[in-house]
């Protein structure tokens, strides 16, 4: 378990992850601040809550929590955590994203939701606690199931209200209390698109800080039933063929590798 409140040195070189909302600090290089506190012409530190992360390639890293647009941080610009993605670097999405859900976290658990007085951070483990009624939280963290499904050359995508215009993804749903994976996303699959599916196979999976999923990702074969799109979750969704497919979510997310390594499933059959 990373202990938190490790306080960075003046010297070590670290990479800094200042964040602010959903918005994270970036360089004219699109990449966090790294290097020593000292070097790096920051404000008093003092006056901000610094959490260290863990170690990204070798070098520390730190939480600042900051105030959007904080013009205290010089030499670059806050840009929505989303636009990391395009930076290809997943290590640093990932750590990016870890920093957001770790201030999120703090941010939203100042009062206990069990009786209502402050709660104070723990300071040997990333935790808030209530010393009145004892009430221990730690970071949440949303499983997800999403899963990629064929029917021979065909896959299954769909569009989501909240999808950017346009681009269509695997279908994907947030599992339940008391339930399984498989039994989540049996579930989704029939909710979102009245079918079954067979030979469910884990492939990989994906933390996805928005705000505090945790993609599960699977690839499956469709079983029976006819495509009935849900029109309260979707917008469309058809089946596509492998060699004409609509826009899909860009490189770095785990519906992009679920896409291709079902595509490398058909190709092999
Ligand atoms: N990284 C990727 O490639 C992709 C990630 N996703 C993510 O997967 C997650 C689930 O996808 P959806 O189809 O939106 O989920 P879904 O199909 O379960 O429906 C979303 C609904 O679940 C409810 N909900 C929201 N937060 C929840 C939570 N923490 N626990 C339980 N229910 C919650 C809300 O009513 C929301 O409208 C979302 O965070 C989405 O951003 C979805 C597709 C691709
Ligand atoms: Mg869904
Ligand atoms: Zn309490």
């Amino acid at each position: 378990m990373v202990k938190p409140y490790v306080k960075p040195s003046k010297d070590e070189p670290a990479r800094w992850f200042i964040c602010s909302a959903g918005d994270v600090f970036v360089t004219e290089n699109g990449n966090v601040p790294s290097g020593a506190m000292a070097s790096l012409n920051f404000p008093d530190l003092s006056q901000y809550t610094v959490v260290y992360l863990g170690e990204l390639r070798e070098r520390p890293c730190y939480l600042i929590v900051a105030d959007l647009n904080d013009p205290a941080f010089v030499g670059g610009e806050f840009v929505p955590l989303r636009s990391l993605l395009s930076v290809h670097d997943e290590e640093q999405f990932a750590m990016a994203g870890r920093a957001r859900q770790v201030m999120d976290f703090l941010n939203q658990h100042r009062f206990c939701g069990r009786c209502g007085a402050r709660m104070q951070a723990v300071d040997w483990e990333l935790a808030m606690h209530c010393q009145q009624c004892n009430h221990r939280c730690y970071p949440r963290v949303s499983p997800c199931i999403i899963v990629a499904i064929r029917k021979e050359n065909a896959l299954l995508l769909a569009r989501g209200k909240r999808h950017k215009q346009g681009v269509y993804s695997v279908l994907a749903g947030f599992v339940e209390p008391g339930e399984s994976l498989e039994q989540a996303l049996a579930r989704e699959v029939h909710e979102e698109a009245g079918i079954e599916v067979c030979d469910i196979e884990y492939q990989l999976s994906q933390p996805w800080p928005f705000p505090h999923s945790l993609m599960m990702g699977f690839t499956a074969q469709w079983q029976s039933g006819d495509l009935h799109i849900d029109p309260v979750e979707l917008e469309a969704g058809d089946w596509f063929a492998i060699d004409d497919l609509p826009d899909t979510p860009p490189e770095g997310t785990i519906a992009h590798r679920l896409i291709e390594i079902a595509i490398g499933k058909a190709q092999q059959e």
